[in-house]
Protein backbone atom coordinates (compact mmCIF):
# COMPACT_ATOMS: atom_id res chain seq x y z
CA UNK A 1 0.00 0.00 0.00
CA UNK A 2 1.39 3.22 -0.88
CA UNK A 3 1.65 6.24 1.64
CA UNK A 4 0.97 9.21 -1.01
CA UNK A 5 -1.70 10.69 1.20
CA UNK A 6 -3.87 11.11 -2.16
CA UNK A 7 -4.25 7.54 -2.34
CA UNK A 8 -6.84 7.62 0.64
CA UNK A 9 -10.36 8.58 0.65
CA UNK A 10 -11.65 11.65 1.35
CA UNK A 11 -13.92 11.20 4.05
CA UNK A 12 -17.39 13.09 3.93
CA UNK A 13 -19.94 10.62 5.52
CA UNK A 14 -19.88 8.64 8.11
CA UNK A 15 -22.75 6.84 10.15
CA UNK A 16 -23.28 6.41 13.97
CA UNK A 17 -24.63 2.95 15.55
CA UNK A 18 -26.40 3.36 18.81
CA UNK A 19 -27.38 6.64 19.77
CA UNK A 20 -27.16 6.78 23.33
CA UNK A 21 -24.82 8.36 26.20
CA UNK A 22 -21.66 8.39 23.86
CA UNK A 23 -23.43 7.82 20.69
CA UNK A 24 -25.67 10.62 20.46
CA UNK A 25 -22.30 12.94 21.39
CA UNK A 26 -19.83 11.52 18.97
CA UNK A 27 -22.64 12.09 16.00
CA UNK A 28 -23.31 15.48 17.57
CA UNK A 29 -19.21 16.57 17.77
CA UNK A 30 -18.75 14.85 14.08
CA UNK A 31 -21.79 16.74 12.69
CA UNK A 32 -20.70 20.02 14.30
CA UNK A 33 -17.39 19.21 12.50
CA UNK A 34 -18.85 18.90 9.16
CA UNK A 35 -19.27 15.84 8.42
CA UNK A 36 -22.47 14.37 6.90
CA UNK A 37 -23.37 12.25 9.69
CA UNK A 38 -26.00 9.19 9.41
CA UNK A 39 -27.55 7.88 12.88
CA UNK A 40 -29.35 5.07 14.26
CA UNK A 41 -30.71 3.53 17.25
CA UNK A 42 -33.01 0.20 17.21
CA UNK A 43 -34.61 2.24 20.32
CA UNK A 44 -37.66 3.65 18.43
CA UNK A 45 -38.44 6.49 21.08
CA UNK A 46 -34.77 7.60 20.50
CA UNK A 47 -35.29 7.86 16.90
CA UNK A 48 -38.54 9.95 17.67
CA UNK A 49 -37.13 12.19 20.16
CA UNK A 50 -34.36 13.22 17.37
CA UNK A 51 -36.54 13.20 14.39
CA UNK A 52 -38.63 15.73 16.52
CA UNK A 53 -35.07 17.57 17.14
CA UNK A 54 -35.76 17.09 20.71
CA UNK A 55 -32.22 15.01 23.07
CA UNK A 56 -33.40 11.63 24.71
CA UNK A 57 -30.30 12.13 26.78
CA UNK A 58 -28.67 14.83 28.88
CA UNK A 59 -24.97 15.67 28.72
CA UNK A 60 -23.10 18.92 29.41
CA UNK A 61 -22.49 21.31 26.29
CA UNK A 62 -24.54 18.70 23.89
CA UNK A 63 -27.66 21.57 23.45
CA UNK A 64 -24.66 23.98 22.74
CA UNK A 65 -23.13 21.98 19.89
CA UNK A 66 -26.53 20.89 18.22
CA UNK A 67 -27.40 24.42 16.43
CA UNK A 68 -24.18 23.24 14.74
CA UNK A 69 -24.68 19.88 14.52
CA UNK A 70 -28.78 19.57 13.43
CA UNK A 71 -27.94 20.80 9.81
CA UNK A 72 -25.84 17.57 9.57
CA UNK A 73 -27.24 14.85 11.25
CA UNK A 74 -29.69 12.73 9.69
CA UNK A 75 -31.27 9.79 10.73
CA UNK A 76 -31.19 6.24 8.97
CA UNK A 77 -34.30 4.02 8.48
CA UNK A 78 -31.81 1.08 9.52
CA UNK A 79 -28.52 -0.04 10.39
CA UNK A 80 -28.56 -1.08 6.07
CA UNK A 81 -29.15 2.37 4.96
CA UNK A 82 -26.43 3.69 7.49
CA UNK A 83 -24.01 1.36 5.91
CA UNK A 84 -25.09 2.68 2.48
CA UNK A 85 -24.79 6.34 3.25
CA UNK A 86 -21.27 6.57 5.34
CA UNK A 87 -18.01 5.46 4.74
CA UNK A 88 -16.62 4.83 8.26
CA UNK A 89 -19.68 3.21 10.33
CA UNK A 90 -19.30 4.15 13.86
CA UNK A 91 -20.61 1.00 15.98
CA UNK A 92 -21.44 2.38 19.77
CA UNK A 93 -23.87 -0.21 21.16
CA UNK A 94 -23.48 -1.66 25.02
CA UNK A 95 -21.06 -4.08 26.28
CA UNK A 96 -22.87 -5.13 29.56
CA UNK A 97 -20.66 -7.49 31.90
CA UNK A 98 -21.62 -11.12 32.44
CA UNK A 99 -21.61 -12.64 35.60
CA UNK A 100 -17.82 -13.24 35.14
CA UNK A 101 -16.62 -10.04 34.20
CA UNK A 102 -16.30 -10.24 30.20
CA UNK A 103 -17.51 -7.64 28.15
CA UNK A 104 -20.40 -9.26 26.01
CA UNK A 105 -20.15 -8.59 22.53
CA UNK A 106 -24.04 -9.78 21.87
CA UNK A 107 -24.92 -6.05 20.82
CA UNK A 108 -21.91 -5.48 18.69
CA UNK A 109 -22.56 -8.87 17.19
CA UNK A 110 -26.24 -8.31 16.35
CA UNK A 111 -24.93 -4.94 14.30
CA UNK A 112 -22.63 -6.37 12.65
CA UNK A 113 -25.12 -9.30 11.96
CA UNK A 114 -26.60 -6.57 9.59
CA UNK A 115 -23.64 -4.61 8.35
CA UNK A 116 -22.13 -8.06 6.60
CA UNK A 117 -24.94 -8.36 3.74
CA UNK A 118 -24.82 -4.78 3.31
CA UNK A 119 -20.97 -4.75 3.09
CA UNK A 120 -21.53 -7.39 0.43
CA UNK A 121 -24.09 -5.17 -1.24
CA UNK A 122 -21.33 -2.05 -1.38
CA UNK A 123 -18.51 -1.30 -3.96
CA UNK A 124 -16.59 1.76 -1.98
CA UNK A 125 -14.42 0.72 0.70
CA UNK A 126 -15.82 1.13 4.11
CA UNK A 127 -14.33 0.97 7.54
CA UNK A 128 -16.44 -0.66 10.19
CA UNK A 129 -15.12 1.09 13.92
CA UNK A 130 -16.03 -0.49 16.91
CA UNK A 131 -15.99 2.33 20.01
CA UNK A 132 -17.80 0.59 22.45
CA UNK A 133 -14.72 -1.44 25.26
CA UNK A 134 -14.33 -5.06 24.17
CA UNK A 135 -12.44 -8.03 25.56
CA UNK A 136 -8.77 -8.12 23.94
CA UNK A 137 -9.33 -10.50 21.06
CA UNK A 138 -12.78 -9.73 20.07
CA UNK A 139 -12.13 -7.74 16.84
CA UNK A 140 -10.04 -10.38 15.30
CA UNK A 141 -11.68 -13.76 17.13
CA UNK A 142 -15.05 -12.45 16.51
CA UNK A 143 -15.80 -9.24 14.54
CA UNK A 144 -13.49 -9.94 11.57
CA UNK A 145 -14.48 -13.72 10.47
CA UNK A 146 -18.54 -12.16 10.89
CA UNK A 147 -17.99 -9.16 8.59
CA UNK A 148 -15.66 -11.37 6.04
CA UNK A 149 -18.69 -14.64 6.16
CA UNK A 150 -21.82 -12.42 6.00
CA UNK A 151 -20.35 -9.71 3.17
CA UNK A 152 -18.36 -12.48 0.97
CA UNK A 153 -15.52 -9.85 1.14
CA UNK A 154 -12.04 -9.95 2.89
CA UNK A 155 -11.24 -7.70 5.79
CA UNK A 156 -7.96 -5.51 4.14
CA UNK A 157 -9.36 -5.53 0.49
CA UNK A 158 -12.98 -5.67 0.65
CA UNK A 159 -13.41 -3.51 3.94
CA UNK A 160 -11.53 -2.42 6.86
CA UNK A 161 -12.20 -3.02 10.69
CA UNK A 162 -11.27 -0.66 13.36
CA UNK A 163 -11.72 -0.42 17.28
CA UNK A 164 -11.48 3.12 18.36
CA UNK A 165 -12.53 3.31 22.01
CA UNK A 166 -13.41 6.95 23.57
CA UNK A 167 -11.77 8.04 26.83
CA UNK A 168 -14.63 10.41 27.88
CA UNK A 169 -15.96 10.47 31.41
CA UNK A 170 -20.14 11.38 31.72
CA UNK A 171 -20.65 14.83 32.49
CA UNK A 172 -17.77 16.02 30.50
CA UNK A 173 -18.65 13.95 27.57
CA UNK A 174 -18.38 16.33 24.58
CA UNK A 175 -15.19 18.52 26.17
CA UNK A 176 -13.34 14.92 26.56
CA UNK A 177 -14.48 14.19 22.99
CA UNK A 178 -13.20 17.35 21.55
CA UNK A 179 -9.99 17.94 23.49
CA UNK A 180 -8.74 14.23 24.00
CA UNK A 181 -4.65 13.78 24.37
CA UNK A 182 -5.28 10.67 22.74
CA UNK A 183 -7.10 9.38 19.84
CA UNK A 184 -6.42 5.46 20.09
CA UNK A 185 -7.51 3.52 16.62
CA UNK A 186 -6.89 -0.09 16.13
CA UNK A 187 -6.91 -1.24 11.99
CA UNK A 188 -6.88 -3.74 10.03
CA UNK A 189 -5.04 -2.20 7.53
CA UNK A 190 -3.32 1.25 6.48
CA UNK A 191 -6.24 2.45 4.55
CA UNK A 192 -8.45 1.79 7.35
CA UNK A 193 -6.19 3.88 10.02
CA UNK A 194 -6.10 7.12 7.47
CA UNK A 195 -9.52 6.84 6.51
CA UNK A 196 -10.84 7.52 10.77
CA UNK A 197 -7.77 9.12 11.63
CA UNK A 198 -8.73 11.99 9.05
CA UNK A 199 -11.93 11.72 10.78
CA UNK A 200 -10.65 12.68 14.48
CA UNK A 201 -7.88 15.27 12.80
CA UNK A 202 -10.71 17.14 11.37
CA UNK A 203 -13.11 17.03 14.60
CA UNK A 204 -10.72 17.28 17.76
CA UNK A 205 -9.39 20.50 18.51
CA UNK A 206 -6.74 19.68 20.84
CA UNK A 207 -4.55 18.23 17.95
CA UNK A 208 -4.06 14.85 19.97
CA UNK A 209 -1.88 12.03 19.79
CA UNK A 210 -3.07 9.80 16.94
CA UNK A 211 -1.89 6.21 17.63
CA UNK A 212 -2.84 4.12 15.23
CA UNK A 213 -1.92 0.38 16.22
CA UNK A 214 -3.32 -3.40 15.49
CA UNK A 215 -6.44 -4.43 16.86
CA UNK A 216 -5.27 -6.68 19.54
CA UNK A 217 -2.78 -3.27 20.72
CA UNK A 218 -5.84 -1.00 20.54
CA UNK A 219 -7.80 -3.45 22.61
CA UNK A 220 -5.16 -3.86 25.33
CA UNK A 221 -4.65 0.06 25.29
CA UNK A 222 -7.68 0.62 26.01
CA UNK A 223 -8.18 -1.33 29.10
CA UNK A 224 -4.88 -0.42 30.58
CA UNK A 225 -5.10 3.17 30.44
CA UNK A 226 -8.18 2.73 32.70
CA UNK A 227 -6.87 0.30 35.03
CA UNK A 228 -3.61 2.71 35.33
CA UNK A 229 -6.03 5.71 35.87
CA UNK A 230 -7.65 3.67 38.43
CA UNK A 231 -4.17 2.38 40.13
CA UNK A 232 -3.42 6.01 40.54
CA UNK A 233 -7.13 7.16 42.19
CA UNK A 234 -6.17 3.87 44.43
CA UNK A 235 -2.89 5.15 45.33
CA UNK A 236 -4.11 8.30 46.58
CA UNK A 237 -6.90 6.56 48.35
CA UNK A 238 -4.80 4.38 50.49
CA UNK A 239 -2.48 7.43 50.89
CA UNK A 240 -5.66 9.25 52.44
CA UNK A 241 -6.42 6.27 54.81
CA UNK A 242 -2.25 6.47 55.68
CA UNK A 243 -2.87 10.28 56.72
CA UNK A 244 -5.98 9.72 58.54
CA UNK A 245 -4.20 7.85 61.27
CA UNK A 246 -1.08 9.83 61.30
CA UNK A 247 -1.19 12.94 63.59
CA UNK A 248 -0.63 16.38 61.43
CA UNK A 249 -1.04 14.70 57.92
CA UNK A 250 -2.65 16.09 54.86
CA UNK A 251 -3.54 14.51 51.84
CA UNK A 252 -3.97 17.31 49.91
CA UNK A 253 -0.75 18.54 50.60
CA UNK A 254 1.20 15.46 49.86
CA UNK A 255 -0.93 14.66 46.54
CA UNK A 256 -0.10 18.22 45.58
CA UNK A 257 3.67 17.98 45.88
CA UNK A 258 3.53 14.40 43.92
CA UNK A 259 1.11 15.77 41.32
CA UNK A 260 3.54 18.43 40.46
CA UNK A 261 5.91 15.66 39.14
CA UNK A 262 5.24 15.21 35.44
CA UNK A 263 6.28 11.14 35.78
CA UNK A 264 2.97 11.53 37.95
CA UNK A 265 0.92 14.07 37.16
CA UNK A 266 -1.74 16.12 39.16
CA UNK A 267 -5.23 14.30 37.41
CA UNK A 268 -7.03 11.69 39.44
CA UNK A 269 -5.34 11.56 42.67
CA UNK A 270 -7.75 13.26 44.56
CA UNK A 271 -7.65 10.95 47.79
CA UNK A 272 -11.59 10.32 48.40
CA UNK A 273 -13.83 7.69 48.57
CA UNK A 274 -12.65 5.43 46.01
CA UNK A 275 -13.85 4.65 42.24
CA UNK A 276 -17.34 3.33 40.67
CA UNK A 277 -19.60 3.83 38.10
CA UNK A 278 -20.43 2.04 34.73
CA UNK A 279 -16.51 2.02 33.21
CA UNK A 280 -13.27 1.62 35.91
CA UNK A 281 -14.87 -1.14 38.20
CA UNK A 282 -15.67 -3.24 35.20
CA UNK A 283 -12.74 -2.69 33.34
CA UNK A 284 -10.41 -3.88 36.06
CA UNK A 285 -12.44 -6.96 36.42
CA UNK A 286 -12.32 -7.56 32.80
CA UNK A 287 -8.50 -7.03 31.94
CA UNK A 288 -7.90 -9.47 35.04
CA UNK A 289 -10.13 -12.19 33.36
CA UNK A 290 -8.52 -11.37 30.08
CA UNK A 291 -5.31 -11.93 31.55
CA UNK A 292 -6.36 -15.38 32.99
CA UNK A 293 -7.91 -16.48 29.29
CA UNK A 294 -3.67 -16.28 28.71
CA UNK A 295 -2.93 -18.03 31.74
CA UNK A 296 -1.60 -14.62 33.40
CA UNK A 297 -2.26 -12.75 36.49
CA UNK A 298 -2.09 -8.84 37.01
CA UNK A 299 -1.73 -8.61 40.67
CA UNK A 300 -1.61 -4.72 40.99
CA UNK A 301 -5.36 -5.01 39.13
CA UNK A 302 -6.56 -7.12 41.68
CA UNK A 303 -4.82 -4.89 44.24
CA UNK A 304 -6.38 -2.10 42.77
CA UNK A 305 -9.85 -3.75 42.99
CA UNK A 306 -8.75 -4.40 46.82
CA UNK A 307 -8.10 -1.47 47.51
CA UNK A 308 -11.32 0.40 46.18
CA UNK A 309 -12.88 -2.00 47.79
CA UNK A 310 -11.03 -1.71 51.11
CA UNK A 311 -12.48 2.31 51.46
CA UNK A 312 -15.84 1.61 52.82
CA UNK A 313 -14.38 -1.07 55.47
CA UNK A 314 -12.05 2.37 56.37
CA UNK A 315 -14.96 4.63 56.82
CA UNK A 316 -17.83 2.48 58.32
CA UNK A 317 -15.29 1.35 61.11
CA UNK A 318 -14.58 5.15 61.83
CA UNK A 319 -18.65 5.26 62.27
CA UNK A 320 -18.47 2.10 64.46
CA UNK A 321 -15.93 3.60 66.60
CA UNK A 322 -17.90 7.17 67.27
CA UNK A 323 -21.82 5.98 66.87
CA UNK A 324 -23.44 2.83 68.33
CA UNK A 325 -25.92 0.95 65.99
CA UNK A 326 -29.29 2.10 65.82
CA UNK A 327 -28.41 5.69 65.98
CA UNK A 328 -29.04 7.53 62.95
CA UNK A 329 -26.50 8.40 60.12
CA UNK A 330 -27.02 10.65 57.41
CA UNK A 331 -25.59 9.85 53.72
CA UNK A 332 -25.06 12.92 51.75
CA UNK A 333 -24.67 12.10 47.79
CA UNK A 334 -25.53 8.93 46.30
CA UNK A 335 -24.18 9.58 42.68
CA UNK A 336 -21.04 7.48 41.80
CA UNK A 337 -19.79 11.17 41.02
CA UNK A 338 -21.62 14.67 41.16
CA UNK A 339 -23.84 15.79 38.45
CA UNK A 340 -25.38 12.23 37.43
CA UNK A 341 -27.87 10.20 38.53
CA UNK A 342 -25.91 7.31 37.71
CA UNK A 343 -25.63 4.71 40.95
CA UNK A 344 -24.10 1.79 39.43
CA UNK A 345 -20.91 0.58 41.62
CA UNK A 346 -21.02 3.97 43.61
CA UNK A 347 -19.11 3.72 46.65
CA UNK A 348 -21.85 6.20 48.72
CA UNK A 349 -24.40 3.43 47.96
CA UNK A 350 -22.01 0.43 49.52
CA UNK A 351 -21.16 2.51 52.22
CA UNK A 352 -25.20 3.03 52.97
CA UNK A 353 -26.19 -0.16 52.28
CA UNK A 354 -23.18 -1.50 54.69
CA UNK A 355 -24.12 0.87 57.39
CA UNK A 356 -27.78 -0.26 57.18
CA UNK A 357 -26.58 -3.72 58.00
CA UNK A 358 -24.87 -2.89 60.93
CA UNK A 359 -27.99 -1.70 62.08
CA UNK A 360 -27.73 2.31 62.10
CA UNK A 361 -30.71 3.99 61.16
CA UNK A 362 -29.61 5.39 57.74
CA UNK A 363 -31.24 8.61 56.28
CA UNK A 364 -29.77 9.76 52.55
CA UNK A 365 -30.03 12.27 50.40
CA UNK A 366 -28.63 13.41 46.62
CA UNK A 367 -29.52 16.18 44.20
CA UNK A 368 -30.58 14.13 41.30
CA UNK A 369 -30.22 10.37 42.67
CA UNK A 370 -32.93 8.92 44.56
CA UNK A 371 -34.49 7.44 42.46
CA UNK A 372 -32.29 5.66 41.25
CA UNK A 373 -30.35 4.85 44.61
CA UNK A 374 -33.90 3.64 45.87
CA UNK A 375 -33.76 0.48 43.19
CA UNK A 376 -30.38 -0.56 44.39
CA UNK A 377 -30.52 0.82 48.73
CA UNK A 378 -31.46 -1.89 51.85
CA UNK A 379 -34.85 -1.35 51.97
CA UNK A 380 -35.80 0.94 55.50
CA UNK A 381 -33.88 3.60 54.75
CA UNK A 382 -34.95 7.06 55.12
CA UNK A 383 -35.30 9.06 52.07
CA UNK A 384 -35.03 12.91 52.04
CA UNK A 385 -35.82 14.97 49.25
CA UNK A 386 -35.20 17.49 51.14
CA UNK A 387 -31.55 17.48 52.81
CA UNK A 388 -32.13 19.08 55.85
CA UNK A 389 -34.57 16.19 57.00
CA UNK A 390 -31.86 13.92 56.65
CA UNK A 391 -30.15 16.05 60.27
CA UNK A 392 -32.98 15.67 62.07
CA UNK A 393 -31.07 13.53 65.31
CA UNK A 394 -28.64 12.48 63.42
CA UNK A 395 -25.67 11.76 65.30
CA UNK A 396 -23.62 11.40 62.37
CA UNK A 397 -23.30 12.82 58.53
CA UNK A 398 -21.31 11.60 56.25
CA UNK A 399 -20.15 13.76 52.93
CA UNK A 400 -19.71 11.19 50.22
CA UNK A 401 -20.66 12.68 47.01
CA UNK A 402 -18.83 15.88 46.33
CA UNK A 403 -21.90 17.64 45.03
CA UNK A 404 -21.03 21.27 45.75
CA UNK A 405 -24.22 22.02 46.74
CA UNK A 406 -23.56 20.17 49.82
CA UNK A 407 -21.30 23.10 50.90
CA UNK A 408 -24.00 25.86 50.53
CA UNK A 409 -26.27 24.06 52.82
CA UNK A 410 -27.52 26.13 56.02
CA UNK A 411 -24.90 24.25 58.33
CA UNK A 412 -26.57 26.12 61.15
CA UNK A 413 -29.54 24.87 60.78
CA UNK A 414 -28.28 21.33 60.26
CA UNK A 415 -26.73 21.23 63.45
CA UNK A 416 -29.77 22.43 65.26
CA UNK A 417 -31.69 19.71 63.76
CA UNK A 418 -28.87 17.42 64.74
CA UNK A 419 -28.02 14.91 67.80
CA UNK A 420 -25.48 17.63 70.41
CA UNK A 421 -22.17 17.93 68.24
CA UNK A 422 -22.64 15.15 65.58
CA UNK A 423 -19.91 13.38 63.54
CA UNK A 424 -19.36 15.11 60.01
CA UNK A 425 -17.11 12.80 57.70
CA UNK A 426 -16.35 14.72 54.73
CA UNK A 427 -14.68 12.00 52.43
CA UNK A 428 -13.47 14.44 49.77
CA UNK A 429 -12.76 17.67 52.25
CA UNK A 430 -14.57 19.95 50.63
CA UNK A 431 -15.45 21.96 53.90
CA UNK A 432 -12.34 21.82 55.17
CA UNK A 433 -11.59 25.58 54.93
CA UNK A 434 -14.29 26.48 56.75
CA UNK A 435 -16.16 23.28 59.02
CA UNK A 436 -19.29 23.97 60.22
CA UNK A 437 -19.83 25.14 63.82
CA UNK A 438 -21.56 22.85 65.66
CA UNK A 439 -20.24 19.43 64.59
CA UNK A 440 -17.32 17.42 65.40
CA UNK A 441 -15.88 17.67 61.70
CA UNK A 442 -12.94 14.93 60.62
CA UNK A 443 -11.79 15.14 57.30
CA UNK A 444 -11.16 11.77 55.71
CA UNK A 445 -7.24 12.37 54.29
CA UNK A 446 -6.17 14.62 57.67
CA UNK A 447 -4.41 13.36 60.21
CA UNK A 448 -5.65 13.48 64.35
CA UNK A 449 -3.25 17.18 64.91
CA UNK A 450 -5.02 18.48 62.44
CA UNK A 451 -8.17 18.13 63.44
CA UNK A 452 -10.35 21.15 62.40
CA UNK A 453 -12.20 20.79 65.64
CA UNK A 454 -9.50 20.95 67.96
CA UNK A 455 -7.55 24.15 67.33
CA UNK A 456 -6.96 26.14 70.48
CA UNK A 457 -6.69 29.15 69.36
CA UNK A 458 -10.22 28.99 67.06
CA UNK A 459 -8.22 28.94 63.91
CA UNK A 460 -8.44 26.01 61.87
CA UNK A 461 -5.52 24.15 61.17
CA UNK A 462 -7.13 22.69 58.58
CA UNK A 463 -6.50 26.07 55.72
CA UNK A 464 -2.93 26.09 56.71
CA UNK A 465 -1.74 24.27 53.63
N1 LIG B 1 -20.91 6.26 28.63
C1 LIG B 1 -19.60 6.36 28.79
O1 LIG B 1 -19.10 7.20 29.54
C2 LIG B 1 -18.66 5.47 28.04
C3 LIG B 1 -17.33 5.81 28.00
C4 LIG B 1 -16.44 5.01 27.30
C5 LIG B 1 -16.91 3.87 26.68
N2 LIG B 1 -18.23 3.55 26.74
C6 LIG B 1 -18.69 2.35 26.04
O2 LIG B 1 -19.56 2.72 24.97
C7 LIG B 1 -20.57 1.73 24.80
C8 LIG B 1 -21.93 2.39 24.83
O3 LIG B 1 -22.09 3.04 26.07
P1 LIG B 1 -23.26 4.08 26.35
O4 LIG B 1 -23.02 4.57 27.71
O5 LIG B 1 -23.39 5.05 25.21
O6 LIG B 1 -24.53 3.08 26.31
P2 LIG B 1 -26.08 3.46 26.24
O7 LIG B 1 -26.80 2.31 26.80
O8 LIG B 1 -26.31 4.82 26.79
O9 LIG B 1 -26.38 3.54 24.66
C9 LIG B 1 -26.36 2.44 23.80
C10 LIG B 1 -27.40 2.67 22.69
O10 LIG B 1 -27.26 1.59 21.74
C11 LIG B 1 -28.57 1.31 21.24
N3 LIG B 1 -28.59 -0.02 20.62
C12 LIG B 1 -28.57 -1.23 21.23
N4 LIG B 1 -28.59 -2.20 20.30
C13 LIG B 1 -28.63 -1.60 19.09
C14 LIG B 1 -28.67 -2.07 17.76
N5 LIG B 1 -28.66 -3.37 17.46
N6 LIG B 1 -28.71 -1.16 16.76
C15 LIG B 1 -28.71 0.15 17.01
N7 LIG B 1 -28.70 0.66 18.26
C16 LIG B 1 -28.64 -0.21 19.29
C17 LIG B 1 -29.46 1.44 22.47
O11 LIG B 1 -30.82 1.60 22.11
C18 LIG B 1 -28.84 2.65 23.16
O12 LIG B 1 -29.49 3.86 22.77
C19 LIG B 1 -20.33 0.68 25.89
O13 LIG B 1 -19.54 -0.36 25.39
C20 LIG B 1 -19.54 1.44 26.92
O14 LIG B 1 -18.73 0.61 27.69
C21 LIG B 1 -19.11 4.33 27.38
O1 LIG C 1 -9.14 11.50 41.73
C1 LIG C 1 -10.16 10.84 41.52
C2 LIG C 1 -10.88 10.94 40.30
C3 LIG C 1 -12.01 10.14 40.12
N1 LIG C 1 -12.41 9.33 41.11
C4 LIG C 1 -13.61 8.48 40.91
O2 LIG C 1 -13.49 7.76 39.71
C5 LIG C 1 -14.78 7.45 39.17
C6 LIG C 1 -14.84 7.75 37.68
O3 LIG C 1 -14.80 9.13 37.46
P1 LIG C 1 -14.68 9.77 35.99
O4 LIG C 1 -13.41 9.38 35.36
O5 LIG C 1 -14.93 11.22 36.16
O6 LIG C 1 -15.96 9.20 35.26
P2 LIG C 1 -16.34 8.08 34.19
O7 LIG C 1 -17.47 8.66 33.42
O8 LIG C 1 -16.56 6.79 34.89
O9 LIG C 1 -15.12 7.94 33.15
C7 LIG C 1 -14.13 6.91 33.17
O10 LIG C 1 -14.58 5.76 32.49
C8 LIG C 1 -14.85 5.96 31.07
C9 LIG C 1 -15.40 4.65 30.50
O11 LIG C 1 -14.39 3.71 30.26
C10 LIG C 1 -13.56 6.36 30.37
O12 LIG C 1 -13.86 6.59 28.99
C11 LIG C 1 -13.02 7.64 31.02
O13 LIG C 1 -11.76 7.96 30.41
C12 LIG C 1 -12.84 7.42 32.51
O14 LIG C 1 -12.41 8.63 33.13
C13 LIG C 1 -15.77 8.26 40.05
O15 LIG C 1 -16.35 7.38 40.99
C14 LIG C 1 -14.90 9.28 40.75
O16 LIG C 1 -15.41 9.66 42.00
C15 LIG C 1 -11.73 9.25 42.31
O17 LIG C 1 -12.10 8.48 43.20
N2 LIG C 1 -10.61 10.01 42.48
Amino acid sequence: MSENQSDFPTIQRVSVIGLGKLGLCTAACFAGAGFEVWGYDANAEVMQELASRRLPIRETDLEKLMPEAWPNLRLAASTEQAVNNAQVIFIIVPTPSGPDGRFDNSFIEKVLAEIGPALKQNYDYKVVDVISTVMPGSSESSFLPLLENLSGKKCGQGFGLAYNPEFIALGSVIQNFLNPDLVLIGCSDQVSGHMVSQVYERTCRSNPKIACMSLINAEISKLSLNCFVTMKISFANELSALCSAIPGADIDTITDALGADTRIGNKYISGGLGFGGPCFPRDNLAFQKSANEFQKKLSISTSVVAANNSVVDELSDIIKQKVAPGERVAILGLSYKPQTQIVERSQSIDIANRLSELGYDVAVHDPMALDEAAKVLTPGMDFCPDPMDCFKKASAVILATNWPEFTKLDWERAADLSRERPLLLDCWRAMRSSPPRGFSYQAWGIGPAADCSQDKNGESPCSMK
